[in-house]
């Protein structure tokens, strides 16, 4: 399993972008009938992907619990959020199945011993973008369909911000240990996420991009708000943030990004905002 072992403030100002890069971009997120896994001591999130194809894929296919979780079984301890991204799709959770459509969320609690994702179409696979974190108690399974998330309308296209925040696993529609999820989605014309930009100095973020065409790229922002440093994003990766880093991107045209964050509290308007005169 691919560990990041994350880094300070400090050493953060002197890194080159190659090192940026293997700290904090995850690649490769999915593979054909495979799961990828990148584990970050960064409050010890789990960032996932699995694309069933023509198989019934196990989320454990390429885990050994003990020897990287020290349980049993993967949510032994943990639990985990999902978004499918790409066609129709179906969990299978300690038996039941569960139809987990394009756009839909699963939320799948501690101590859940078995999950399985498969496509209903091989030839439109299901793209499932996974989070895990530390759990203490188990709520319950639940599927969050794109239309029962909270849409959020934000931003205007003068700003070249002008988006839709779903928010599928927040405190108003569900309860959780730690993790929250959601999706934004910009306007064609529309390249700023995330601005002004904001930390949140009690829980870190990962942001996953997607729906990125092929010669364009977002270039993600993060780092301490006076020592801003940048990413380049090609479709389909993500990027870890700690808490005392901003995280904001720009496209060179519109796509979409998968949010999640664990840590202190849920409370997602729990940011601290930054004027945009004061980055650097
Ligand atoms: O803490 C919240 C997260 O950074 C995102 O939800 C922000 C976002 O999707 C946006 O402004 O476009
Ligand atoms: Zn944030």
């Amino acid at each position: 399993m691919d560990i990041r072992y994350s880094t300070g403030k400090e050493p953060f100002k002197r890194m080159t972008t190659e090192e940026l890069r293997e700290e904090f971009l995850i690649q490769n997120v999915f593979v054909k009938d495979d799961v990828s896994c990148v584990y970050s001591h960064v409050d010890r999130i789990v960032t996932m992907g699995c694309m069933p194809v023509d198989e019934t894929v196990n989320i454990e296919k390429n885990i050994d619990p003990w020897k990287n979780f020290g349980v049993h079984y993967l949510l032994e301890r943990r639990e985990l959020g999902t978004i499918n991204i790409g066609g129709d799709g179906v969990a299978i959770v300690d038996g039941e199945e569960i139809n987990v459509n394009h756009y839909d969320a699963l939320y799948v609690p501690m101590g859940t011993k078995e999950v399985l994702f498969k496509s209903k179409d091989s030839k439109e696979p299901a793209k499932f973008y996974i989070l895990t974190a530390p759990a203490h108690r188990a709520y319950p399974l639940t599927v969050i369909p794109y239309e029962k998330a909270i849409h959020k309308h934000l931003g205007k296209l003068e700003d070249s911000n002008e988006r839709t925040i779903n928010q599928y696993i927040h405190p108003d529609i569900l309860d959780t240990c730690q993790l929250s999820m959601g999706l934004t989605h910009l306007e064609p014309g529309s390249v700023w996420n995330t601005m002004p930009a904001h930390t949140h100095e009690r829980r870190m973020e990962v942001y996953f991009y997607f729906d990125i065409p092929e010669n364009q790229a977002v270039f993600h922002f993060m780092g301490e708000p006076n020592q801003t440093r940048h990413i380049v994003m090609h479709n389909d990766e993500a990027v870890i943030n700690p808490s005392w880093s901003i995280h904001s991107g720009c496209g060179t045209t519109n796509y979409t990004f998968i949010w999640g964050m664990v840590g202190e509290n849920r409370a997602y308007d729990d940011q601290d905002w930054l004027k945009t005169e004061d980055l650097r």
